[in-house]
């Protein structure tokens, strides 16, 4: 019988999916498969999307205005409904990658799951929002029908790396590094700055096209992702210090696509008077701090100075770095 099917009462896990940053990200020349050997140090960072799942079936009660069961496998509703709720979302490729692999396995099929995502992190920013939605979907399937034998990390960043390059680094949480084209992943301690302030300027940055240009721009060298720091010693940094070491091979491409996006990392600089960075291909800048009333002041007064680049109040925020990722039962 199908997990789901006679469940009687529905049984919701929830998880709040971290965004990550790139602390520090050096990119190799293109290998043959078009993808760029990379090394990456990355860490979750308190924005949040939510993501709700069901398993749904014969037993299950709909929620009001709900369609009784889904047609296919997942039925996904995403806020806001911009989001694509299909095989565009790599919360359903997830959910149907896993369930393929319970068929391949032999295991019990599952009837159905009924998914909701409140959106939070925007996508085209380089803070793995669709990659983190992706882990958390698949962390919060394997505690819906808890009981059975869970996947390891390793099996799950397997999955996940079929699907995107960021995604095995969410099984890794809060800190890890990444190499590979990012799926080969190594958890090191987090940095000892605790908070960031984080910029959203409104420009969607799309991946491909970034890394198109660092190769047009003949950037990448081998040696930059061969040899790596201590990032122990790294980690112990106060984050003023930290910040100077920080690097992201990805800036100049970036850049030289959104010129604007240059001016306003240099503005941030000019008025947080600390190094700022941008996380993976943009368009997200952050910077570290070791205490959260200095970072406040810093996100106040960055508010007022960054307005002139049509960036609103709450798109310069305070979050924690460093969480962890905790799916509860609803
Ligand atoms: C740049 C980074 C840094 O963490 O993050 P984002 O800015 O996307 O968040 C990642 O390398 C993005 O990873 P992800 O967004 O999962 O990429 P994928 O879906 O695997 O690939 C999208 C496209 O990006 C390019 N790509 C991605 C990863 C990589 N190591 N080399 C590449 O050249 C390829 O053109 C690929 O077709
Ligand atoms: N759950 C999801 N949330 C947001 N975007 C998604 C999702 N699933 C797939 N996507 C697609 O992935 C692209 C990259 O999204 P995302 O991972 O959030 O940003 P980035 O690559 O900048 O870190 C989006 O433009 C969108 O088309």
């Amino acid at each position: 019988m199908p997990i789901g099917a006679e469940t009687a009462v529905p049984n919701a896990v929830s998880v709040d999916c971290p965004a990550k940053i790139n602390l520090h990200l050096r990119i190799g020349p293109p290998r043959a498969d078009g993808f760029h050997p990379l090394m990456s140090w990355m860490t979750t960072v308190g924005l949040f999307d939510t993501l709700t799942m069901q398993l749904c079936g014969a037993g299950v009660p709909p929620a009001a205005g709900e369609t009784p069961t889904p047609q296919s496998l997942i039925d996904l509703t995403c806020d806001p409904p911009i989001v694509p709720n299909d095989d565009r979302n790599l919360v359903v490729r997830m959910i149907k990658a896993w369930a393929q692999r319970r068929s391949d396995a032999g295991q019990a099929a599952v009837a159905g799951i009924r998914a909701t995502l409140l959106k939070r992190t925007p996508a085209g920013a380089g803070l793995g929002g669709g990659s983190s939605d992706a882990a958390c979907a698949l962390l919060a399937a394997e505690r819906l029908i808890a009981g059975e034998p869970p996947l390891t990390t390793d099996q799950m960043a397997e999955i996940a790396a079929t699907l995107g390059s960021d995604i095995p680094f969410f099984f890794s949480a809060p800190s890890a590094v990444c190499t590979g084209r990012g799926e080969i992943v190594r958890p090191i301690a987090p940095p000892a700055a605790k908070w960031a302030v984080l910029i959203l300027p409104p420009i969607h940055m799309p991946t491909p096209d970034v890394y198109r240009k660092f190769d047009a721009m003949g950037l990448g060298r081998q040696k930059d992702v061969e040899t790596e720091p201590d990032w122990a010693a790294w980690a112990k940094l106060p984050a003023a210090k930290l910040m100077t070491m920080l690097v992201n091979d990805l800036e100049a491409p970036a850049f030289a696509i959104r010129p604007e996006l240059e001016a306003i990392r240099l503005k941030a600089e000019r008025k947080s008077v600390r190094p700022v960075r941008m996380s993976g291909s943009g368009s997200s800048l952050f910077t570290l701090f070791g205490d959260e009333r200095t970072a406040t002041e810093v996100r106040d007064y960055l508010r007022i100075h960054l307005r002139e680049f049509g960036i609103e109040e709450q798109a310069v925020m305070v979050v924690g770095v460093g969480v962890p990722i905790i799916p509860s039962s609803a």
